[in-house]
């Protein structure tokens, strides 16, 4: 948590009193039992067992001990108590936590489910039955209140874990090769810290009233030691004679009680407006179809990237399988700039992290062949291909702001890379972090290195994204909507700046977007997806002359200055099919002008013109009436 944040949970009226009250029980915590820890202590034969009176205020117990001085002097052994078994419970429940995360995918379950089985078990029987095995006593009703939360905690960190884990800087770490460990410790961690603190403080506040309840049963502070809770049980006995025997602890455990909780709501309340907008969004069969449509062509020896009969599958709700990527075949020589272009949803981005291996651990991701940087990844453990292919591909994502560790500054991020990989001390590492931050032309890359991503504007941030991706050699970039999030000024900048470092690395470009214009202005060639599959590709140059419906239709869609403004801008009717309800034959039929009978067997890939291929039955050979000044706007 930040100070600001801190700050406004404090300025919160019910966070100020809460907090403050925390403060004066950590000042009687600390000072009662110095000034009055003997006078607690001294018996009064001639007052046993009084009622209130002006020398004892709250009465006296059986042995004639002032309650008022016992119930502050328990402040130091209840709350510190209280704390233990927080303490206990956060690290218990943290390590469980993360636990799935550093072991392997069945290991991992094995942990979640036996989590989630500790969760359902009523919580005060499985403080008992660990009471009960640690023994009666101070000692073991700590252990037993610690480890009786830790499910419910260790939930909560999964659960925050598994969020944090889909989020594009953590995939980035993983494809720097950062280990698991490594992975958990700087990059999940921090970035749930919040939850967490706010946990923990309600966290404490129950455990303060666990402890009453087990001291009051018995089970808990045995004698002559005394918490709140066995004061309550010691003073619940005379509650007629005195009732200020049991209502001074009782309160007492109220009030801390209270505190803890409502610091953890205000704390809650500020940090929760974080969570909201930081969250982001996620999503599922069918079986194997025909596989030769989208195979890769026959390639020469030279070449980055070679996938030929992608798929990626997810199980689907209702039973079998999705397969949101069905038999993509794509093939990238070095230093070239391949673009993928298709509506929001045709497999773009699932493509890309399958290529760089960061599909979801749920995905199923086969090929008939797949070789990235000269690396074939399949059937090697997954630390072998982070290593071999941590340098030789970099992935600039779409949404810069998570793709940065928010609690790690951006320099420090970039040296990660090379930290990992090439062994070098922190500032070799840093000096470079900061040589690349220039290349990309950050200004003042020395004082930007040391600032966190929030402090980057938004183009800056995709810069430093490109400079991470360059702190080793790439022979592969792969940007997926690495312009999307900008203005159309700024975008045009990281596109050049894409096409400089290209220039000067001789890295090949993998560019996704959804906008046809984009990858005109920095690609060589385009490859057309539309549901999954390829229904296209050919040169840029050439783009007046697709063939697909579909490519036609997405160029139509592009307006430029000789579009009549007094018109609507022409779209695509109907929408993409969903991946479980893939039409039978061609999946564009459905929206297409030309569909026949002859569409409802699939086509596959056809050479149409040199180097261009299309999957269509009905190929269009008219030259398209394009403003090729739009398409080839930022190629100067
Ligand atoms: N983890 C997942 N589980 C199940 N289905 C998924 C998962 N991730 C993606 N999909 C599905 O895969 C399909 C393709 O998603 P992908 O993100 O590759 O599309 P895209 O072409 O990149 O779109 P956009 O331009 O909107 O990012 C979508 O229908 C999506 O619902």
């Amino acid at each position: 948590m930040g100070r600001d944040q801190w700050r406004a949970a404090l300025r919160n009226p019910v966070g100020a009193a809460a907090a403050g009250l925390l403060v004066l029980l950590a000042v009687l915590a600390v000072v009662a039992p110095i000034l009055w820890g003997d006078a607690a202590e001294e018996t009064d034969p001639a007052a046993l067992s009084q009622g209130s009176t002006s020398e004892h205020p709250l009465g006296t117990d059986a042995l004639g001990r002032d309650i008022m001085l016992r119930v502050l002097v328990a402040t130091r052994y209840s709350l510190g108590l209280a704390l233990l078994a927080t303490a206990i419970c956060v690290v218990a429940g943290v390590l469980l936590g993360v636990l799935p995360a550093v072991l392997g995918r069945r290991a991992g379950r094995l942990v979640t489910g036996t989590v989630n089985l500790a969760v359902a078990f009523p919580g005060l029987l499985l403080a008992l039955f660990f009471a009960v095995i640690f023994g009666v006593g101070a000692r073991g009703a700590v252990l037993a209140i610690g480890l009786a939360g830790a499910p419910s905690f260790a939930r909560l960190v999964q659960t925050n874990v598994a969020a944090v884990s889909g989020r594009d800087f953590v995939a980035a770490a993983r494809l720097a090769g950062v280990g698991r460990f490594r992975l958990v410790a700087r990059h999940l961690l921090p970035n749930i810290g919040e939850p967490l603190v706010v946990n923990a403080t309600v966290m404490a506040g129950s455990a303060l009233l666990a402890f009453a309840g087990l001291s009051f049963l018995g089970l808990g502070v045995q004698p002559p030691a005394y918490d709140w809770g066995r004061l309550l049980g010691e003073g619940l006995d005379r509650i007629y004679i005195n009732p200020a025997a049991a209502l001074a602890p009782g309160v007492a455990v109220v009030v801390a009680g209270l505190a803890f909780t409502l610091l953890g709501e205000s704390i809650a309340q500020v940090v929760g407006v974080r969570a909201v907008r930081r969250r982001r969004p996620p999503v599922g069969d069918q079986a194997a179809a025909a596989a030769a449509a989208g195979s890769a062509p026959e390639t020469p020896g030279d070449t980055v990237l070679v996938a030929d009969d992608l798929r990626v599958g997810f199980p689907a709700p209702r039973g079998g399988w999705t397969y949101p990527v069905d038999g993509v075949g794509l093939t990238v020589r070095p230093g070239e700039t391949v673009g993928i272009v298709g509506e929001s949803g045709s497999g773009k981005s699932l493509t890309a992290l399958a290529v760089a291996q960061l599909a979801p651990d749920t995905a199923d991701v086969t090929a008939a062949r797949l070789e990235v940087a000269g690396v074939e990844p399949r059937g090697r453990p997954e630390s072998e291909v982070r290593e071999l292919l941590g340098t030789k591909v970099a992935m600039v994502f779409q949404d810069p702001m998570t793709s940065f560790n928010p609690s790690m500054r951006v320099g420090t991020q970039l040296a990660e890379v090379t930290r990992v990989h090439e062994g070098q001390g922190r500032r070799a590492a840093l000096a470079r972090a900061v040589d690349r931050l220039r290349t990309v032309r950050v200004p003042a890359p020395e004082r930007r290195a040391h600032q966190y991503p929030h402090e980057f504007s938004g183009g800056m941030r995709q810069r430093a994204m490109v400079a991470m991706g360059l702190m080793s050699t790439p022979e592969l970039i792969i940007a997926d909507e690495p312009t999307t999030a900008l203005d159309v000024t700024v975008q045009r900048q990281v596109l050049r700046l894409l096409k400089d470092v290209q220039a000067e690395t001789g890295a090949a470009v993998v560019l996704i977007s959804h906008d046809i214009a984009v990858v005109a202005q920095l690609c060589e060639r385009v490859v057309v997806m539309y549901a999954g599959r390829v229904v296209e590709e050919l040169p840029v140059g050439q783009l007046g002359a697709a063939a697909h419906p579909y490519t036609r239709a997405l160029l139509a869609s592009v307006p430029d200055l000789a579009t009549d403004r007094e018109r609507p801008l022409a779209t695509i009717p109907g929408r993409p099919p969903d991946p479980a309800d893939r039409p039978e034959g061609c999946a564009f039929a459905p929206r297409c002008a030309f569909a026949d009978d002859a569409c409802r067997v699939r086509p596959g890939l056809a050479a149409v013109a040199p180097e261009q291929r299309a999957a269509c039955w009905h190929p269009r050979s008219q030259p398209l009436d394009l403003v090729l000044d739009v398409l080839s706007g930022g190629r100067s």
